[in-house]
């Protein structure tokens, strides 16, 4: 019934049997674990699978050391790892090589690097930053707070009663003063799914840069960066089966070649004198310092894993379960459920139950053993907007299945019995 091998994926992650709900100082072993896990908090952070926590043990274990410049056998191995894996990524979405790929910590250092080291080099008075409403955080507040810096202002872009950017809006807001659009790619807490390669159109029509934040859309479908003709893209290794520690930067090399680092030290320079440095080339001349090695190594084994099943059908999966959850949820009319319709949405399904505080709900679906997000899911604006302070967000991957949603909706169910 489902686009991918659901249970022999399941086979690789262990903590999927955990049994949960005892005490959380002797975790899965107490007498009252006694409740199956349901995780749904993929949106948050994925699980990882076996090989991926291999390919670490198999690095600490067998060529530990640091990379570049190391003349022994372990640095060149260790760095020929590295350096793979940065082309790993770049095949993975499309970019022309590794000079396009800077590894970060996250997605969220990946929006401030470019916002440090271009925004503030480039932002002025009179420059606009187009962002959209549903920004995660780690966009609208980078980009806000540069925009203070420099005296540069910020303008968003509508998001309609059904959850979908208003490109009208967009074609409005998008003009000669724009310097930089910033948009997420699949929302966080709606489910959108963003046009970005319309808006990269309406960006370079004005000599604007386009950034597409991709946290939740490369770990849930097939991502192009040449399609989209994205200026700079960002996303984060622990929600597409990595660990954490590790983001993506993509940028054009042209663009990446005419910034200034922001980040100095080690590895990337070239020569340094008392009075002045000069830098590496791309990508090193963003990764200042010793880098992510072990876990850039096993976002090539993520890739590598995601690349098996397929993305078109890593997307299929999570399209059918979005749906399944929706229509499920909306079963109940005192159930609210944000955004787009089930069958127009990336995996997750924000949504709260009449009268009940989603920290509350969420409390009583985790002693269902159900793991879900309460909270603003770091879109504050949003919520604010929608006019509610929180939303229980539900958000699947490879490993889930439908018999989880029935699980997660007979708990609200219960839940809507304890209130009513
Ligand atoms: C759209 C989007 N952008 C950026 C980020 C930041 O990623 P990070 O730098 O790896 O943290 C997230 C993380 N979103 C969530 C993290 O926890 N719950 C979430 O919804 C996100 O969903």
């Amino acid at each position: 019934q489902y686009p991918i091998d659901v249970e022999a994926i399941r086979e690789d992650f262990p903590i999927l049997d955990r049994q949960v709900g005892g005490d959380i100082e002797t975790p899965g072993e107490g007498p009252d674990d006694t409740r199956p896990l349901v995780y749904l908090d993929n949106a948050a952070t994925s699980q990882t699978p076996k090989p991926v926590v291999e390919s670490i043990v198999d690095y600490y274990y067998g060529y530990n050391s640091n990379v570049h410049r190391g003349i022994h056998h372990l640095s060149q191995e260790a760095s020929v790892a590295y350096e793979a894996a940065h082309d790993r990524v770049a095949e993975f979405i499309g970019a022309e090589g590794r000079e396009e790929i800077v590894f970060t910590k996250n997605t969220t250092e990946s929006l401030n690097l470019v916002a440090y080291a271009w925004g503030l080099a480039e932002l002025g008075p009179g420059d606009t930053v187009v962002l959209t409403e549903m920004e995660h955080h780690a966009s609208l507040v980078t980009w806000q707070q540069i925009a203070k810096k420099t005296g540069a202002s910020v303008e968003y872009i509508r998001v309609d009663d059904d959850g979908r950017l208003d490109m009208d809006h967009a074609a409005e807001l998008i003009d000669d003063s724009t310097a930089m659009v910033s948009a997420v790619h699949v929302s966080n807490t709606l489910g959108t799914v963003v046009p970005v390669g319309d808006l990269a159109d309406l960006a370079h029509d004005h000599d604007a840069y386009v950034f597409v934040d991709g946290a939740q859309s490369v770990p849930t479908r097939p991502v192009d960066v040449g399609e989209i003709d994205a200026d700079f893209l960002a996303f984060s290794g622990h929600k597409m089966l990595g660990p954490t520690g590790i983001g993506v930067l993509y940028g054009k090399e042209e663009i990446l070649d005419s910034m200034q680092p922001y980040l100095y030290g080690g590895e990337m320079i070239r020569s340094v004198t008392y009075e002045d440095s000069t830098w590496e080339d791309l990508p090193w001349k963003f990764e200042a310092g010793t880098p992510v090695i072990a876990q850039g190594i096993a976002l090539h084994a993520a890739i590598d894993y995601l690349d098996e099943i397929g993305m078109e059908r890593v997307q299929a999966h999570e399209e059918l379960l979005a749906a399944y959850a929706y229509d499920r949820l909306t079963e109940f009319d005192d159930v609210e459920v944000y955004g787009p319709p089930g069958d127009d949405r990336g995996g997750l399904v924000a949504f709260n139950l009449d009268g009940v505080h989603a920290h509350d709900l969420s409390s009583i679906l985790n002693d269902h053993g159900v793991a879900i997000r309460a909270g603003d899911h770091c879109t504050q604006p949003l919520h604010d907007k929608l006019g509610v302070p929180a939303s229980t967000r539900a958000s699947f991957y490879v490993y889930n299945e439908k018999s989880e949603i029935d699980a997660l909706v007979d708990a609200v169910d219960d839940a809507r019995q304890l209130f009513a």
